[in-house]
C-alpha cells in the first residue's frame, strides 16, 4: 500500500476514496479500498490506496485521537509511507476539536511540522482565500453550515478557528506564494515547520492550485484536508512508477432500494422536496423517534410496502425547528436516537433483501454502515462530485451510495439508485 488515508466520517471517506480512484483527468487514480472502521487483518496486495472510514468527527477528541493514532498504525504496518487525514471541506469542528488536536497528534507521530490543512474543493464550491472559508460566493459562517447540528460553523477564519483547538501555532500561507508553485510552496511549508508551527492553512481557489499543493507535497509524510488536496496526489505516485487503477467494472446490482436521509443540510432537504415530487416519502419526527411512536419496525414496513419505488425516509427538519427540538431534548440525545433509528432499519433491510441503499449524511452513513458490518467496499463510478458508487464483494452484495449532506444535485436520490443499478 502506497497512500494510507484517515477519515473522520464515512461520506468523506468515500469522497476522497473517489478523488484517488479517479487521480486528474487522462491519467487514472490509484486501486483504492474504502475500509469501514480499522481492518483486523492485512490489505490485499493490490491495494494502491487505503482509506480508512471512522465516525471521529463529533466524538471527544481523546477517542478521536485514539482511533486516528490506531488507523496510522495499521495504514503503516500496509507500508504506507505517505497519509492523508480528512476531514470536512467545510472544516466542520468545534472549538474543542477534532482537526487540530488529531492532525497534531499524527504530525506528531510522524515527526513532522508544517503540515498542510486546506479543505478546499472548488468542485463543490469550496476555496480558500487569505485563510478564510467560502461555500461557493459565501464566507463559510454565512452558508448555511453556521447551523449545522452538530459541528456549527460560526467562524470562516480558519486560522483563528484552528487555533482555538491547536496546542501549537497555526501557520498560513497565502494565495499568491500558492499560484507562484510548488517550489514555493514546498519551501514556505518548510519555513513554517522552521517557525514550530504544526498545521498551515493554505489557500487554494482552482484545481490548478490543488495540483499545485499535490506536487509541492510529494514525498511529504503527511497533509490534512478535504479531499481535494488528494487531487494531485495519485499522479506523484503514477510518475514514481505505480500502475494506474484505471476503472472499476461496476455493472450494478439489482433487487430492492431504499433512501435514508439523516442530513440537516440544505441540499439534501431541497433532494428530498424534489424527490417527493414523484416518489413515496416517509418524515420521522424527532419527538415520536424519543417517544417510541415511531420505531424502526414501523419505517421497514413503510419501505417495504414500496420495494421499487425508490422511497425515502427523512429525519430533516429547518434550522429553526432543529434548533428547538435540541433546546428541548439535547443535541447529542437527538442525534444518537436519530442514528440509531436509521441503523437498525437500515440492518433490518439488508437482512430483509435490500440491495441498492443511498444514505444522506456523514455521521447517518456511519451509522447505517457500521450495522451493517461490512469491512470492506469497492469504489465505482462516480456519481455526483464527492459521491462515487461503492459496493461489496459478499456473496450477498449491496450497492450503496453514502451522500455528503451538502453533496449532489438536486435529483440525486433517484439519480444515485438508477446508478447503483448500473444504469445511467
Ligand atoms: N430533525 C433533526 N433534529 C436534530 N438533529 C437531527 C435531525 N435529523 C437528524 N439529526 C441528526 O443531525 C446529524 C446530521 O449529521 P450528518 O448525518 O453528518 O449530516 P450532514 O452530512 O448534513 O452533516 C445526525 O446526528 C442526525 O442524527
Ligand atoms: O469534504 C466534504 O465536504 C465531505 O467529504 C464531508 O466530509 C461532508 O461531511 P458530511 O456533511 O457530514 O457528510
Amino acid at each position: 500500500m502506497l497512500l494510507g488515508v484517515i477519515a473522520d466520517d464515512f461520506t468523506g471517506a468515500s469522497d476522497i476514496a473517489n478523488t484517488l480512484a479517479k487521480g486528474l483527468p487522462g491519467q487514472g487514480g490509484l486501486r483504492t479500498t474504502q475500509y469501514l472502521g480499522i481492518p483486523d487483518r492485512p490489505a490485499s496486495a493490490e491495494v494502491e490506496a487505503g482509506v480508512i472510514a471512522l465516525k471521529s468527527r463529533s466524538i471527544p477528541a481523546g477517542e478521536a485521537v485514539a482511533q486516528s493514532l490506531a488507523a496510522l498504525s495499521w495504514l503503516r504496518a500496509q507500508g504506507c509511507r505517505q497519509f492523508v487525514f480528512k476531514y470536512c471541506s467545510t472544516f466542520d469542528s468545534t472549538p474543542a476539536g477534532n482537526i487540530g488536536p488529531v492532525g497534531e497528534a499524527l504530525a506528531q507521530a510522524l515527526g513532522v511540522k508544517g503540515v498542510i490543512a486546506c479543505p478546499a474543493f472548488p468542485t463543490v464550491g469550496r476555496t480558500v482565500y487569505r485563510g478564510h472559508l467560502f461555500v461557493h460566493d459565501r464566507l463559510l459562517s454565512e452558508s448555511g453550515l453556521e447551523n449545522h447540528p452538530l459541528n456549527p460553523m460560526t467562524d470562516p477564519d480558519l486560522r483563528r478557528w484552528l487555533a482555538r483547538q491547536c496546542q501549537t501555532p497555526v501557520g498560513a500561507v497565502t494565495w499568491p506564494t500558492v499560484h507562484a508553485g510548488s517550489d514555493g510552496l514546498r519551501a514556505a511549508l518548510i519555513e513554517a515547520a522552521a517557525r514550530g508551527e504544526t498545521l498551515v492553512i493554505v489557500d487554494a481557489l482552482s484545481d490548478d492550485d490543488l495540483v499545485t499543493i499535490g506536487r509541492a507535497c510529494d514525498g511529504v509524510p503527511l497533509l490534512t484536508g478535504g479531499s481535494g488536496i488528494a487531487l494531485g496526489l495519485a499522479a506523484n505516485f503514477l510518475r514514481a512508477g505505480a500502475a494506474s487503477g484505471g476503472g472499476v467494472n461496476f455493472a450494478g446490482i439489482d433487487g430492492p432500494e431504499a433512501i435514508l436521509a439523516g442530513s440537516c443540510s440544505g441540499a439534501t432537504r431541497g433532494q428530498i422536496e424534489v424527490h417527493a415530487a414523484s416518489h413515496p416519502v416517509l418524515h420521522v419526527g424527532v419527538e415520536d423517534v424519543l417517544a417510541g411512536r415511531t420505531r424502526a419496525l414501523d419505517v421497514v414496513d413503510f419501505i417495504c410496502a414500496h420495494p421499487s419505488e425508490a422511497p425515502l425516509v427523512y429525519s430533516a427538519g429547518g434550522p429553526e425547528e432543529v434548533a428547538a427540538l435540541q433546546q428541548k431534548h439535547g443535541r447529542e440525545q437527538i442525534a444518537e436516537a436519530i442514528e440509531n433509528l436509521f441503523a437498525t432499519v437500515a440492518r433490518t433491510l439488508v437482512a430483509f433483501g435490500i440491495r441498492r441503499l443511498v444514505v444522506a449524511g456523514g455521521e447517518t452513513s456511519g451509522a447505517v454502515v457500521s450495522a451493517l458490518k461490512l469491512d470492506a467496499l469497492t469504489i465505482g463510478p462516480e456519481i455526483d462530485p464527492g459521491v462515487p458508487v461503492l459496493f461489496t464483494a459478499t456473496d450477498r452484495p449491496v450497492a450503496l451510495a453514502l451522500k455528503s449532506g451538502n453533496f449532489g444535485a438536486p435529483d440525486f436520490f433517484a439519480k444515485a439508485l438508477r446508478r447503483l443499478g448500473g444504469s445511467a
